[in-house]
Order: C-alpha cells, then sequence, then structure tokens
C-alpha cells in the first residue's frame, strides 16, 4: 500500500498547485518563482502522476473513457432502447427509487460496470446525458444535486453527470456553486440537444391539455407555444417527475413537458414534438470525478478554472488578457458570490471605508492544460489572483 501512494507524494506539490486550491493571499512572494512550470517540467509532472494514477486504479470499471466525442457508439438506436426501456419499466415501481442524503450511508454495490449518477428520476434529459457519455453505465438517480456529488465523494459511484448550462435558459447557478464546495474534477462534458415534448394521457389530444408539469428550465425554453397554446404552467422538480405525476393523477386536461423517452417510460402519449422555441436547445453537462484526468494535446480539450481577484479597476480585464494574448478563446465566464465571503471592505484614506460585492470568477478556456500557452497564462493569472483552482482539463464535446 504505501509503495503504491509513494509517487502521488512525490509530485503532491505540483499537481495541488495546479488542480488544488492556492490561496495566494498567504504566501504571495515565493509563488512565482515555484510555479515556473516550463514544458519539461510539466512532462516530468505528467509523467509522475501517470504513473502514480495507473498505480492507483482500485476499481477498474469497464466503459471508463466516456464516447462523447463520437456519435452514439451504443451500436442502439433510440427505437431498441425504448422498447428495452418499455420492457424494463412496465412496472413503475420498480423503477430505481433516487437516492436521498439518508442513502448515502449505505454501500455501493460490486461488479465492474461504470456506475453514473444524475438528479432526477429515469427519464429524465440527465439520465440521456450520462447514457451519452458513458451507454453501458449503470444510471443511478439523485434526489438533489448534492446527492450526486456526495455519492462521488462517498464511492457510490464513479461518476457524476450534472447540467451546467443551456443554450437559452443560462447557467444552473447551483452547480457552479456546489462545484466549489466539492472536491471532485471534470473529466468530460456533453452536449445535448434537448427536444422537448408535450406528453398527455394515451388518446387525449393536444387541444385538450389545460395545465402542463415541467422542471422550470423547460418551461421557459417552451415559453411561446405553451402561450400560444394557452396552457398553465405548474413547475415540477423534474422533467420526468412530471410525466410520471401525469401518469399517476391521470387527469385527461393535464400534460407534461418532457422527454420522448419518459412518454415511454410512463405510458404517455407524444402530443407535440420538438415544442421548445429555438430549436437548437442544447444543454451542456458536466462529467465529475474523485480522480482528473490527465490531459494530453492530442484532441481538443477544454479547462475549466475559477479564481477572486482584488478589488481595483481593469482587474479583471487583465486577469482575461492573460489569455487573450495567448491567442486562448473563452467560451464561458461566470460569477458567482462568494458564500464564505459576500462583501469585502476597503478603506481608502479619502473616501472612507466601502463595501463591495465579493465575486468568484468561473472561466472555461479552449485549450489542455498540458499547452505551455496555457500554463503559462495560469502562472501569469496566479501572480495577481488571490485564489485560484483549476477544476479540470478534458476533452470538448463537438457533437451535440
Ligand atoms: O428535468 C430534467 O429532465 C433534467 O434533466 C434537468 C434539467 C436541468 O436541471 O436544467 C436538465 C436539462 C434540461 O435543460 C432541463 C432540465
Amino acid at each position: 500500500m504505501a509503495l503504491k501512494c509513494a509517487p502521488i507524494l512525490v509530485c503532491a506539490k505540483t499537481y495541488c498547485s495546479l488542480l488544488g486550491v492556492s490561496d495566494l493571499r498567504s504566501n504571495r512572494s515565493g509563488f512565482a518563482s515555484n510555479l515556473r512550470y516550463d514544458l519539461e517540467r510539466f512532462r516530468k509532472w505528467e509523467c509522475c502522476c501517470l504513473g502514480a494514477l495507473s498505480q492507483r486504479a482500485i476499481t477498474p470499471v469497464e466503459d471508463e473513457k466516456p464516447s462523447v466525442s463520437v456519435a452514439d457508439t451504443s451500436g442502439k438506436t433510440e427505437g431498441t432502447r425504448d422498447h428495452e426501456s418499455r420492457e424494463l419499466y412496465k412496472d413503475l415501481n420498480l423503477l430505481p427509487k433516487p437516492l436521498t442524503a439518508n442513502d448515502l450511508a449505505s454501500s455501493p454495490s460490486g461488479g465492474s460496470k461504470v456506475r453514473v449518477a444524475y438528479q432526477g428520476i429515469p427519464g429524465a434529459y440527465s439520465e440521456a446525458a450520462a447514457l451519452k457519455a458513458y451507454p453501458k453505465c449503470e444510471t443511478v438517480p439523485c434526489d438533489q444535486f448534492e446527492a450526486a456529488f456526495q455519492a462521488v465523494e462517498l464511492w457510490l459511484v464513479d461518476k457524476a453527470v450534472l447540467p451546467i448550462e443551456n443554450s437559452a435558459g443560462g447557467s444552473i447557478h447551483r452547480n457552479y456553486d456546489l462545484l466549489l464546495r466539492h472536491r471532485l474534477h471534470i473529466v468530460g462534458e456533453v452536449k445535448l440537444q434537448v427536444n422537448h415534448c408535450l406528453l398527455g394521457l394515451p388518446s387525449v389530444k393536444k387541444e385538450e391539455i389545460k395545465r402542463v408539469f415541467s422542471h422550470p428550465q423547460c418551461l421557459a425554453q417552451c415559453e411561446l407555444t405553451l402561450s400560444n397554446l394557452g396552457i398553465i404552467r405548474i413547475s415540477a422538480d423534474n422533467t420526468a417527475v412530471a410525466a410520471q405525476m401525469v401518469a399517476s393523477i391521470g387527469l385527461r386536461d393535464t400534460g407534461a413537458i418532457a422527454s420522448a423517452r419518459a412518454a415511454v417510460i410512463y405510458a404517455l402519449d407524444i402530443l407535440a414534438e420538438k415544442i421548445q422555441d429555438n430549436d437548437d436547445n442544447i444543454t451542456r453537462f458536466l462529467i465529475l470525478a474523485r480522480e482528473p484526468i490527465i490531459p494530453g494535446t492530442d484532441r481538443p480539450y477544454k479547462t475549466s478554472i475559477v479564481f477572486t481577484l482584488e478589488e481595483g479597476p481593469g482587474l479583471l480585464f487583465k486577469a482575461l488578457a492573460m489569455f487573450a494574448l495567448r491567442d486562448i478563446n473563452l467560451t464561458k465566464i461566470e460569477s458567482r458570490p462568494q458564500k464564505q465571503h459576500l462583501l469585502r471592505v476597503v478603506d481608502d484614506s479619502n473616501e472612507g471605508r466601502a463595501k463591495y460585492f465579493d465575486y468568484l470568477f468561473y472561466i472555461d478556456f479552449e485549450a489542455s492544460i498540458a499547452e505551455p500557452r496555457a500554463q503559462y497564462a495560469l502562472e501569469h493569472l496566479q501572480e495577481f489572483a488571490t485564489f485560484l483552482r483549476v477544476l479540470g482539463s478534458y476533452p470538448m464535446d463537438r457533437n451535440p
């Protein structure tokens, strides 16, 4: 055991500064010189970590690599999968129940199939995203986003797949906050084309529907269609929960907005398809794991970071310039309040004391952390950021 852990200790300092938390306030002076990552040094680190990680593989799981960069590699068509789910979910009591905080004390089942947690119940878009990333995985429903994070941390599952943003609805802020609170690593992303269907009881006509249940994001994504049909919206925890409610309430004038797969699972009819206001309705999900992947340069990569800055003019501009100067494309920027530290008091001798909101900045950029330009950009950012953490460097999903 000691032998297996040793390589990790050797490289822990370098490794933590890239993938862990560095509070630069406490050690600013020595930091810049400690963190001169030239390519040679980074390669050494990479070899060292690769060795360490390969020795640490405790539970080998099949289908370890996400398959999002290729079309569906399961070899199954939607039809066959839907047929299978019809068989599987004939009795709704047999559906897996979402994990709750209480279940998190129990131990994971054995076996080598990769287990992927998602928020919701079978038929949710998040489950579809998990299956897109790992076509042969066992999906594990969780009642809350936080339960999915904890399920990974407690080794109940291997991965979690959680929504982070939608092309129309924007960011899912809760997951940004949880990314920082938990110590998981982003190891991949999945972009899922979300096609909403209007579902109702069998033989109901679209015109009979007076009210629909759905997830608030989905209700917002179908705003125009619902207004044109004069339908009342009622929010549900999840699209699949909405479909399940319609099936169990049994009212002909009550429908759900959910996926075609949810219609099969909960034995509902599809009354209308693709009812979202924008055809290109894409949700981006993150794949989270306990260990980071070692990024390469063999394919397009994305890196996600979070940092804080001092208060002052031009500091965010300067931070972003670190990437622009190296021709690194930023794909996302998000700012969130610092929950532990909501206000920053700045003493100005002329103006007196001022209170500023304190922000965390989350950035996604198109480069692998194995590329020198990304290392230099982060090294320079570290020189004036008050906090910096790399959340993950992972292959881009170019196939929504
Ligand atoms: O309700 C679902 O089916 C979900 O998977 C949840 C969720 C979300 O949390 O944003 C995921 C993707 C869709 O954009 C809408 C809803």
